[in-house]
């Protein structure tokens, strides 16, 4: 198993939503990493979506340690190196190419790959790795689709991102392949800015209660 499982699936069992952000500056990724710690979610994926993420995720994993840093938006090997140089616990890339698997193969920090196709699954298999980003997961098809998926392949389990929200997160969560979800609705943006960070927490809270973990 080319996956490092055994690294990944406690850090994706140990809430059942991953706050998926995207973040101005470290400042503001430590007050999030804090907030989303306070009402439970110890795991959080800072996307390489801003010029502030590597710097992000290298003040999180110094500052807020009980809180599980991974690096989202993976796109090549170069961002894989850059992410697990700033410290990063994991990886997750919402596709999967060779260069990234091959990174993947020669580092410690887990990958969690993305897929949204049985002949992407497939791929994922052939390649050795069984938890999966399945992304965009509303836009693909939801929990209906993913429910299909179920005895075609299982042993794989998926985190479904993209669309998930307070509405439909439930419909996810109750599916035997759904590890856990990822999501942004925990860290609104205009909450964010506005440094709303109980508001947060309070999200946060509610969230780390529903089904699974
Ligand atoms: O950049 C990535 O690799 C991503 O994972 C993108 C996220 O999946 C979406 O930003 C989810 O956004 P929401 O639909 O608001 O939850």
């Amino acid at each position: 198993m080319a996956q490092k499982i055994k690294a990944l699936t406690p850090i994706l069992t140990a809430q059942p939503v991953m706050p998926v952000v995207a973040v101005e500056s470290a400042r503001q990724a430590v007050d999030l990493a804090r907030a989303l710690a306070a009402g439970g979610l110890r795991a959080i994926e800072i996307t390489l979506r801003t010029p502030a993420a590597l710097d992000a995720i290298r003040c999180v994993v110094e500052e807020v340690p009980e809180t599980a840093c991974g690096a989202g938006t993976v796109l090549n090997a170069r961002q894989y190196d850059q992410a697990v140089a700033a410290g990063a616990k994991f990886i997750v890339s919402p596709g999967a190419t060779m260069e990234v698997l091959d990174a993947a193969r020669d580092s410690a920090v887990p990958l969690l790959p993305g897929a949204a196709t049985p002949s992407e699954i497939m791929a994922m298999l052939e390649e050795g790795f069984e938890l999966l980003k399945f992304f965009p997961a509303e836009q693909s098809g939801g929990a209906a689709y993913l429910k299909s998926l179920a005895p075609v392949f299982p042993s794989i389990k998926f985190c479904p991102t993209g669309g998930v929200s307070t509405k439909n997160v439930n419909d996810y969560l109750s599916l035997p392949n759904v590890i856990c979800v990822g999501g942004t609705w925990v860290a609104p943006k205009a909450a964010v800015e506005a440094g709303d960070f109980a508001e947060i927490t309070r999200l946060a809270a509610e969230a780390a209660k529903l089904g699974k973990a």
